[in-house]
């Protein structure tokens, strides 16, 4: 028997959303799954017309549709939006140089300018090079934070006002369980918001926040997008891999449960006598912190100190430059007047 899309209920059904188990045909997916991202841009007030938007793009398969719908959403309703594509090159060989070749054809593809900014160039250190220092333990510490900085410097470079990321409904999800695991209430407050920095120079928004991952993946594959699939060669983070793979368990057995997760998340309501870290500059870089030395400064001190663990490790009651965070197993650490030359050139 002949199933029928439930949405036109005249093409033949070509799947069956992961979200809520519709049978749709693909082109009444392909709506369903734009149109829904059009809603959440317009509900949330993501961008006003006129913004110059990064399009923070990896080349892998969120931020290739992220590209690929905001481009076309941007022409289909008028939004009046200055796209452009920015990407971190981390240096890390035999991957992130591959996916920038899949986002240097989605510049031509979406026609829209693509900027790249190295980690090599920012801080003089490619992540290989920290790799050899520090193994692959810390690894994705140093990355992720070296990223966020970079997108954030990268587009100012650009002259943005916005960053558009590919974070998905799953990735929300899974951040929200992480942060109530690890009893961390600042990041628990802000990792629901769909735009975040508004107080900093450049806020962040997330226009898939409510988008299933398998969605995203379906989209790409049906829509023969051009983007990259491999992982990356360092290892992954495993803490964060037992909550995506607990989330995926409890989506087999209840869809609903992904967006279910994001609504508890907003509901939270932080005790207002909590203490929260108040926001700063660094005074290193001038980048936003709540520290006396923005996180990125701290690692990258250690890496030119040969000190590379500092930073990473809590330890308590031993103060160290930003007065936090300690260096643990790293050796003594050194006065501020022994330290080499910094080996790092954060500004463009
Ligand atoms: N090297 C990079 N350059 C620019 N943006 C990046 C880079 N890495 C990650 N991002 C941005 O951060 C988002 C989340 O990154 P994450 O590392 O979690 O990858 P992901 O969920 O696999 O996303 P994607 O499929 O886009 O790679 C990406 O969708 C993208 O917008």
């Amino acid at each position: 028997m002949v199933r029928h899309c439930e949405l036109c209920k005249a093409k033949r059904a070509a799947l069956v959303r992961p979200r809520n188990r519709q049978q749709v045909c693909k082109d009444c997916f392909y709506t369903a799954f734009e149109e829904e991202i059009h809603q959440t841009i317009v509900d949330n007030k993501l961008f006003n017309r006129g913004d110059r938007v990064a399009v923070a793009a990896s080349g892998g398969k969120d931020s290739t549709v992220l590209a690929h719908v905001l481009t076309l959403l941007n022409k289909r309703h008028d939004y009046g939006l200055d796209l452009f594509l920015l990407s971190i090159d981390e240096g890390i060989a035999g991957y992130r140089d591959d996916s920038l070749e899949t986002v240097k054809r989605n510049e031509t593809q979406y026609g829209i300018p693509l900027e790249v900014v190295s980690y090599k160039t920012l801080y003089n250190w490619t992540m290989d090079e920290i790799v050899k220092e520090i193994g692959l333990k810390n690894n994705c510490t140093f990355c992720g934070v070296f990223r966020r900085q970079a997108l954030d410097r990268g587009a100012a470079k650009m002259k943005a006002v916005k960053m558009a990321t590919g974070h998905n409904a799953d990735d929300v999800a899974e951040t929200i369980l992480l942060n109530i695991v690890r009893g961390d209430i600042a990041r628990l407050a802000r990792c629901t918001s769909i735009i975040t920095g508004e107080e900093g120079a450049l806020p962040r928004c997330k226009p898939f926040k409510y988008t299933y991952e398998k969605e995203i993946v379906m989209y790409a594959y049906f829509k023969k997008l051009d983007y990259f699939s491999t992982e990356c060669t360092y290892s992954p983070n495993a803490y964060r891999g037992f909550a995506r793979e607990f989330i995926k368990d409890l989506e087999a057995i209840r869809p609903q449960a992904i967006l279910d997760i994001i609504s508890s998340g907003e509901r939270f309501r932080i005790d207002s006598t909590a203490k929260m870290p108040e926001q700063g500059l660094c005074e290193r870089c001038g980048y936003i912190s709540s520290q006396k030395w923005c996180k990125a400064c701290v690692l990258l001190d250690g890496l030119n100190r040969g000190l590379p663990k500092l930073g990473i490790t809590r330890t308590r009651g031993k103060g160290l430059a930003n007065g936090v965070e300690n260096a643990s197993g790293g050796g003594k650490l050194a006065s501020k007047d022994d330290r080499s030359p910094s080996k790092a050139n954060i500004d463009f």
